[in-house]
């Protein structure tokens, strides 16, 4: 990294408690950095994939109790009620572990999201699709069955459909919660490239299926615990140089 990137969202004083009163966040603060890849890691329970579903507002659909604090993104708090939701979703997107493709063609993955967020025309879905499948490095494997089933492609390859049907939005954010869990090495290999390729176009924010991965992707970490954000910062620093002894323990494995 040549310079410190930009913030793109901040959190602040970010407290989450679900309705059996579990408090799942508490008091985050947190910056993630534009073009470049954000970890959130830690032990299950953590608070990372609530963390996530409250910066695309996903947590609106789950028993949520108690929500305070601030998440500003593009100059707004994300958490306010007069926003746009639908909007917000496509441009910070959502990959799942586990890859779901809808039961239509390889080109309606992709299509039928683009209708949805208003683009009807032929030529510009067209388009779309085929960046997208680009910028997912699968075009090359699918370009001559774009009309066969996405059910028929391999688990790397849906992950990859899944990650080009949010590209294909055009994004500022993707948020991965675990995307590789599912996959084998060579999958997992394929998506950790493309993940380093696409950061220089959107910012990218990746809870990762173990340690070594949060290792080797970050540029920047954040280690949580029992939903609490014990220290973030470089990868480099996070993982060579931890500052908290909770961090130093988890990385070198002693618990997990
Ligand atoms: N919909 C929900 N209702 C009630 N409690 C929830 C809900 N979702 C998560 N929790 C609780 O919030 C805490 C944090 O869970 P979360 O899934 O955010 O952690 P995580 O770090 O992503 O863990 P994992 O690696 O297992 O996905 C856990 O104690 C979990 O049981």
């Amino acid at each position: 990294m040549n310079s410190e990137p930009a913030d793109i969202i901040q959190v602040r004083n970010l407290t989450l408690r679900y309705s059996d009163g579990k408090e799942s966040l508490k008091d985050i603060n947190l910056s993630i950095k534009a073009n470049a890849i954000n970890v959130l890691f830690g032990p299950a329970n953590g608070g990372k994939s609530t963390l996530l579903r409250t910066l695309n507002r996903l947590n609106d659909l789950t028993d949520v109790s108690v929500m305070q604090g601030e998440v500003l993104f593009n100059g707004k708090n994300l958490l306010d009620p007069d926003i746009d939701v639908i909007e917000l979703r496509r441009t910070i997107g959502i990959v799942f572990s586990r890859p779901v493709v809808l039961p239509m063609t390889i080109y309606e993955n992709i299509s039928y999201g683009l209708a949805l967020a208003g683009i009807r025309s032929k030529v510009q879905q067209k388009e779309r699709v085929k960046e997208a499948l680009q910028q997912a490095v699968l075009w090359d494997e699918v370009y001559d069955r774009l009309d066969t089933p996405a059910a028929e492609l391999s688990g790397g390859q849906k992950q990859r459909l899944c990650l080009a049907r949010s590209l294909a939005l055009k994004p500022e954010v993707i948020m991965l919660d675990e995307p590789t869990s599912a996959l084998d090495p060579v999958s997992t290999a394929n998506i950790e490239d493309l993940l380093q390729r696409i950061k220089e176009e959107l910012t990218i924010i990746l809870v990762p299926h173990n340690t070594q991965q949060a290792a080797r992707m970050a540029d920047y970490a954040a280690f949580f615990l029992q939903g609490e954000l014990v220290e973030w910062g470089t990868g480099e620093q996070i993982f060579t140089r931890p500052k908290e002894k909770k961090t130093q323990d988890y990385v070198e494995g002693r618990f997990g």
